[in-house]
């Protein structure tokens, strides 16, 4: 059987361990010869590298491992490139979501002029990864979930609309849990799922048991009264997800025909989330004082005892989706998967050319769309603003146009005015110097 070779580009990325011992975890229906680690920060990289090379040896001594930033090193000899860098890191996520909030506008990684920023970050960042696997690793395909995924996948739609790149997000992995713990499934993958949307603005259809019983009824009543709020073992839900996660019920109550991705809290609730939001303490202080300090805290306990044995990182068991579609491209398992794709007539009534959110079935060849059909009106209108958000920041990017991201941000339904979305471009170019084009 064929063992593969990964590349992990952000190799100092807080999830880095948990995607590590979540691949250790399945090397039975995955198996991997050599792990690589990628990062431009070598100090960073290294804390996470150190600890990881412990639990391979520990775990399967027999997986080369090799940890770098020099891309020929790293991009050579590679069957897939996970992908998950933040470029400008937390620091950069901080001021995305507090200089909007000085201006009275919500601040948040990948939604409004938070994520149009980070968006103007990513682009480059992302390209640069996908010529350097085209250069030294032309057969791999790249796995990508760094964010901003909507503006990321439209940029390479643009710029390398022949690179062999599948974009996924895990949020509607994370409320497809939740929904099988409501109705009592086993499993997410009991469920078969009609949806449709953008990255992070998305609804789902239908949901159906593997015998064609349709569970939109059971899960509708539980959704109006807590949202995707319940309990999942072995998790410990921080207070702000679990907010976003309850929020969904007045999400749901604008359109009950469908179940909504969470993160439309912040389209449909601009106010509420201002109104809820400490401008000197936001998400990414949350982040750093938590999952990050905790990581990194472990990765170094773990260098220093020369032992991952009491170690309290654990397997992320909600990054297995990576390994599916790994193992769908690799073993050509036509496996049904929520990807980031060009729309094509996926949804009959929207722009072609939309990078959308639809399920597909994944094979060696890639993914083939699952035709979801008219989408109604109300969705159509606002996925039409939303994507055109998306497309003038990628434009912007390309044509280094301070026009177009200004339209870009007046466009946003997080924003009010015009007047505003120039006073916060003009905040976030200050504080983009080192990161975005120069804007004319
Ligand atoms: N698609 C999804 O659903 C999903 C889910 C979770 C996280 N994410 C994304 O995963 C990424 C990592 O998140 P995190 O919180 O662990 O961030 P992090 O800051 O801990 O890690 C990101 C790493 O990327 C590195 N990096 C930045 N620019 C780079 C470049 N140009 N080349 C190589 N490396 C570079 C940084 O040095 C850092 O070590 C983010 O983009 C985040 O938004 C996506
Ligand atoms: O604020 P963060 O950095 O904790 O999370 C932002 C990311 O949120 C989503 O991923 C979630 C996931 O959906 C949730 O269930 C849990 O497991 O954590 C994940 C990561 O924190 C979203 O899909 C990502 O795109 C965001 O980056
Ligand atoms: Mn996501």
């Amino acid at each position: 059987m064929k063992k593969f070779s990964i590349a992990v580009a952000g190799g100092g990325s807080t999830f880095t361990p948990g995607i590590v011992l979540m691949l250790l975890d399945n090397l039975d229906k995955f198996p991997i010869r050599q792990i690589k680690f990628y990062d431009n920060d070598a100090e960073r990289q290294e804390i996470i590298a150190k600890a990881c090379d412990i639990i391979i040896k520990e775990k399967a001594p027999d997986i080369n491992f090799v940890y770098t930033t020099d891309p020929e090193t790293a991009f050579t000899d590679v069957d897939f490139v996970m992908a998950h860098i933040r470029v400008g890191k937390y620091a950069m996520r901080e001021k995305d979501e507090k200089i909007p909030l000085r201006h009275g506008v919500l601040g948040q990684e990948t939604c409004g002029p938070g994520g149009i920023s980070y968006g103007m970050r990513s682009i480059g960042g992302v390209i640069e990864l996908v010529d350097y696997m085209e250069k030294y690793s032309p057969n791999a395909w790249m796995l990508n979930y760094s964010n901003p995924a909507a503006i990321v996948a439209e940029a390479t739609r643009r710029l390398r609309p022949n690179s062999k790149i599948l974009n996924i997000c895990d949020m509607p992995i994370g409320i497809e849990i939740r929904m099988a713990e409501m109705l009592g499934l086993k499993s997410r993958k009991d469920m078969v799922i009609r949806y449709f949307g953008l990255n992070h603005f998305g609804w789902w259809t239908d949901i159906r048991d593997k015998q064609g019983n349709d569970l939109m009824p059971a899960l509708k009543e539980k959704v109006a009264k807590v949202g995707y709020n319940v309990p999942i073992e072995g998790e410990n839900t921080e207070a702000s997800w679990n907010d976003t996660f309850t929020k969904a019920k007045d999400v749901f109550a604008i359109d009950p025909t469908t179940l909504p991705n969470t993160y439309l809290k912040y389209y449909f609730f601009p106010d509420y989330v201002v109104e809820h939001s400490n401008p000197n303490h936001t998400r990414a202080n949350e982040v750093m004082e938590g999952r990050e300090k905790f990581v990194f805290g472990e990765c170094r306990a773990i260098a220093e005892k020369g032992t991952a044995k009491d170690s309290k990182l654990h397997v992320d068991d909600h990054a297995s989706y990576i390994v599916d579609l790994a193992r769908a491209i690799a073993y050509d398992t036509k496996e049904r998967m929520l990807l980031i794709v060009e729309n094509d007539g996926a949804i009959s009534n929207f722009d072609s050319t939309a990078m959308v959110e639809v399920p597909c079935i994944v094979g060696s060849n890639g993914p083939e769309k699952i035709v979801q059909g008219k989408i109604p009106q109300f969705q159509k209108g606002l996925m039409e603003q939303q994507v055109s958000v998306e497309k003038l920041t990628v434009e912007a990017w390309i044509e280094g146009s301070y026009q177009k991201l200004w339209q870009a941000i007046t466009l946003s339904r997080t924003v009010s005015s015009a007047k505003v979305a120039k006073a916060i471009l003009d905040d976030l170019i200050e504080a983009n110097k080192e990161f975005w084009p120069v804007l004319k």
